[in-house]
């Protein structure tokens, strides 16, 4: 069953088209992450998805329903990239203040318990740091028990430990049956949490496939050594990156890029190249987003 519809949608604000005739299914209990450049439309998918805007043209459907209507949106949970949180109420004030306008929500406690926010429980919001008030606003998504949850860039501003946990959180969701949309510009957020990368850009849907399916599109793969000869003009080698310094031994540790790496080191161990630490890298998503959008693109420092 589909719970997210989106068909033929275009969306313009004045001059600018944020989405061009977009479509996108996803299906109940999927995790789907929405990668694109800053002012790709990833943002404006999720208001409409959200029934916060209309479409100009096309059709919108959550949980087969106009999500512009409150009943639709019942099973719908969302953290936005920006959440206003009251200053002066208490975190548990908050979470019980939300979870009050839904029909089966998560005991306070236990959301609290899931997002390490036990221990702030009775501190005002206003009192939060910034990395505690986005674990709030994701719990927050989560308390009214939704069937789907719409997350834009969940994480940002986390540190690396309060990044895992909120992807442990996010992970239970979909483990219990949740449907995740989640926008990130941490490409190895969307590697390390969806099944299935929607590539947005410019408002044109570039890409739709499985994870898998779409690091397979790159057709460069690494091989990572510690050798001391310059292996740069190698026949195979596309480029070489050095990932790391030179040791007492002179060899120092290369990432080489190369479309057959099984052939390569074939020819290395033919060649009698003194090599160490073997390593075979498939692609990352970066290198995958990057063949996939404009290289003047402005994701530039996006892996932050
Ligand atoms: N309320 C608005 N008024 C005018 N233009 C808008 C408005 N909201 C979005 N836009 C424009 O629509 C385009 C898509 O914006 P959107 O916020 O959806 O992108 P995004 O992919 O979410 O970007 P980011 O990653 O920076 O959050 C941009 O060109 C943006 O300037």
């Amino acid at each position: 069953m589909s719970v997210i519809e989106v068909d033929g949608v275009t969306r313009r604000f004045g001059e600018v088209v944020a989405l061009d005739d977009v479509s996108l299914d996803v299906g109940a209990g999927e995790l789907v992450g929405l990668l694109g450049p800053n002012g790709a439309g990833k943002s404006t998918l999720l208001s409409l998805i959200s029934g916060q805007r209309r479409p100009d043209v096309g059709t919108v459907r959550l949980m087969g329903g106009d999500p512009r209507d409150a009943l639709s949106r019942i099973s719908l949970g969302i953290t936005p990239q920006e959440t206003g949180l009251p200053a002066t109420l208490k975190v548990r004030e908050v979470v019980d203040f939300v979870a009050g306008h839904f029909p089966r929500p998560v005991p306070t406690g236990e959301l609290l318990d899931q997002f390490g926010l036990t221990e702030m429980a009775r501190k005002q919001t206003g009192a939060l740091s910034g990395g505690q008030k986005r674990r709030l606003a994701v719990a927050l998504s989560l308390v009214g028990n939704p069937r789907v949850v719409l997350l834009d860039e969940p994480t940002t501003g986390l540190d690396v430990g309060a990044r895992q946990a909120l992807w442990d959180a996010i992970r239970r969701y979909h483990a219990g049956g949740g449907t995740v949309l989640l926008t990130s510009h941490y490409l190895e957020e969307v590697q390390a949490l969806a099944e299935r990368v929607v590539v947005i850009d410019h408002g044109v849907v570039r890409a739709d496939d499985s994870l898998d399916a779409i690091l397979r599109r790159v057709a460069l793969r690494r091989v990572v050594l510690t050798v001391a000869d310059d292996l740069s003009t190698w026949p195979g080698v596309v480029r070489v990156e050095q990932v790391g310094g030179t040791g007492a031994d002179g060899g120092t540790r290369q990432e080489l890029f190369t479309p057959d790496a099984d052939a390569l080191v074939r020819d290395l161990v033919r060649a009698d190249v003194d090599f160490r630490d073997l390593e075979i890298r498939g692609a990352s998503l970066e290198e995958a987003f990057a063949e996939m959008v404009a290289a003047e693109s402005p994701l530039e420092g996006a892996t932050r």
